[in-house]
């Protein structure tokens, strides 16, 4: 696993945390983006090198939703860059992993994504993200 890709933050109303991350990191989301999979609408933050992402759910059954029914707002999962995620999949399942999703799928900002549950990671929902390439 290489750096951290990103931090995702489960909220209630994307608007309003638009607004707030605005004036927290003094610049704009430079991007928005609806996955329909998984339910949710999102948009990215810069912090120096690192990024935040937003996420707010867009249905009942929506990830995001039943995390903020049972714990609030706040970090919802962190995410790792991998140049090969179906390698990575296969070697954290060998190491005693649940992986959610065995088959990576597409997630926001052009990246295949996979999740570990979090029960089996300290409590911490982990995503590997690996960046399409053409
Ligand atoms: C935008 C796309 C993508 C990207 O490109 O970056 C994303 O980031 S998508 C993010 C949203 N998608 C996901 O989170 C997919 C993976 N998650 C799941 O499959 C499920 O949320 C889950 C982790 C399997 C939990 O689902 P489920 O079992 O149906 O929900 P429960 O509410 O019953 O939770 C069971 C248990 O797990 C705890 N939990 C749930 N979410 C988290 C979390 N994010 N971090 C830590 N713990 C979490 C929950 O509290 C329950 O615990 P107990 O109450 O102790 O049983
Ligand atoms: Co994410």
């Amino acid at each position: 696993m290489d750096k951290i890709e990103h931090i995702g933050i489960a909220v209630k109303n994307l608007d309003a945390s638009n607004e707030l991350f605005r004036k927290l990191f003094g610049a704009p989301a430079y991007k928005m983006e609806e996955v329909l999979s998984e339910g949710v609408t999102t948009s990215f933050f810069k912090s120096g090198p690192n990024k935040i992402e937003l996420l707010a759910g867009t249905n009942e059954n929506s990830p995001i939703t039943k995390f903020i029914e049972k714990k609030g707002e706040g970090i919802h999962h962190i995410a790792f860059a991998v140049d090969d995620i179906v390698a990575e999949i296969a070697r954290l399942k060998s190491e005693g992993f649940t992986v959610l999703n065995e088959v990576p799928k597409k997630g926001a900002d052009n990246k295949l994504v996979a999740f570990l549950h979090p029960k089996s990671s300290n409590g911490v929902l982990v995503e590997l993200c690996q960046e399409i390439r053409d």
